[in-house]
């Protein structure tokens, strides 16, 4: 299917379909509020959007007043995007061109005044891990700490006052010049605070990424910034519950999982697990997926029966964001590049946490005692057979 046929936004069909009354209805039972609590946007901060053809929308998470804690408001921002230049540019053209686009979303979202901003996974490149091929593609790799694009992070991270993050293809030349899948968090002052390279590598249908780079090393950190706790999932890792788990225990507040995912593989998954996550660990989640179809020079075949073909698939965006008590955002777009900006008061967490219990509830020593025995050799599963 070509990009122009693609489905637009999934929220734009229910939205057509529906009257007043179901659509609220929908809202309720679909996504938590029977409203969407709009954030209203700069005049500026549209004229950028409607000029550099990307969507923009903001929305609003309450949280109660309490007595003895003032509200801790933060603003957040994701960010979807298409490659620019085609993947058969000299690198330096491609990367620039992505650079100049995101400056203009960063932009905006400076604009709006919003405190901490993620990237999608692997922004400053192609998505050309499907090829298998490592040239060019291993040039793409950079140094976490002073590559072009934590140079160029660096100085908007400074200027809007803004913790960045900013998921990239990792190159460590001090330990064998390794790659990596890394997600590098810029602070305000333009510091890099630190990184975590993605935990878990997919092998499935068109993901060959274990061709360039290995299961993270860095554990399940989580960056204690100005504006609260924050870490990161890195894409397949959002289908590992323990991955989310881990986050919570070291005391995420929001954890963002930026994302390259298409629409033939995992779109019907999308919508439920970084929403799950935000629920079991009572913590904000905001998902972040690519956008666009992304085609390369030479066809390639994964050992999954498809015939040789040229490019992934489409990237289907929807990036959107979840709070501790469930309730979502709408997407942004399948097919346009978006700035999703939502006010938040972190103070949500806690308070879910008080009222569901599953941190008090989640019986973590039982768990670690089974799973103990469970990765032994000598392990028998627990099944009482009728015999
Ligand atoms: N980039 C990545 O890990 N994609 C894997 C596919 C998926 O998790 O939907």
């Amino acid at each position: 299917m070509s990009e122009s046929k693609e489905l637009h936004s999934f929220d734009e069909l229910v939205v057509k379909a529906l009257n007043d009354k179901e659509l609220e209805e929908f809202n309720r039972i679909y996504y938590g509020r029977s409203c969407h609590l709009q954030l209203d946007l700069q005049q500026e901060s549209i004229a950028i959007a409607e000029k550099n053809n990307f969507e923009i929308a903001g929305y609003t998470f309450l949280a109660k007043t309490e007595e003895t804690r003032s509200a801790r408001t933060v603003k957040i921002g994701i960010i979807q995007h298409s490659i620019v230049a085609t993947t058969d540019k000299p690198i330096r053209e491609q990367r620039t061109a992505i650079f100049d686009k995101i400056l203009r979303i960063i932009d905006a979202a400076g604009n709006e005044g919003v405190n901490i901003i993620c990237l999608q996974e692997a922004w400053s490149m192609p998505f050309a891990f499907c090829t298998r091929e490592k040239q060019p593609w291993c040039e793409f790799s950079e140094s976490a700490e002073s590559g072009p694009s934590t140079q160029f992070l660096r100085e908007l991270a400074i200027k809007y006052n803004m913790v960045i993050i900013s998921p990239i293809l990792e190159r460590d030349e001090i330990h064998g010049d390794t790659i990596w899948n890394t997600a590098v968090v810029i602070s305000e002052t333009g510091k890099v605070l630190g990184k975590h390279r993605k935990n878990h590598i997919p092998r499935v249908g068109d993901f060959n990424e274990s061709t360039y780079y290995f299961e993270g090393n860095t554990g399940h950190p989580v960056f204690e910034t100005k504006y609260g706790r924050i870490a990161i999932n890195i894409c397949y890792g959002r289908h590992h519950p323990q991955n989310w788990l881990m986050f919570g225990l070291n005391g995420a507040e929001v954890v963002f999982n930026p994302s390259a995912t298409v629409a033939g593989l995992s779109e019907h998954l999308w919508g439920v697990e970084a929403r799950n996550a935000a629920i079991a660990n009572s913590y904000f989640t905001c998902a972040i997926n690519r956008v666009g179809t992304e085609h390369f020079s030479n066809e390639f075949t994964s050992g999954d029966g498809k015939p040789a073909h040229k490019d992934f698939g489409h990237f289907y965006g929807s990036s959107y964001i979840t709070a501790p008590d469930g309730s979502r955002t709408p997407g942004l777009s399948r097919v346009r590049d978006g700035l999703l900006i939502a006010q938040l008061d972190l103070n949500l967490c806690r308070q879910i946490k008080d009222k569901w219990g599953f941190t008090m509830t989640q019986r973590l020593d039982l768990y670690a005692k089974s799973l103990n025995e469970a990765v032994k050799p000598d392990y028998k599963p627990q099944i009482i057979k009728d015999i």
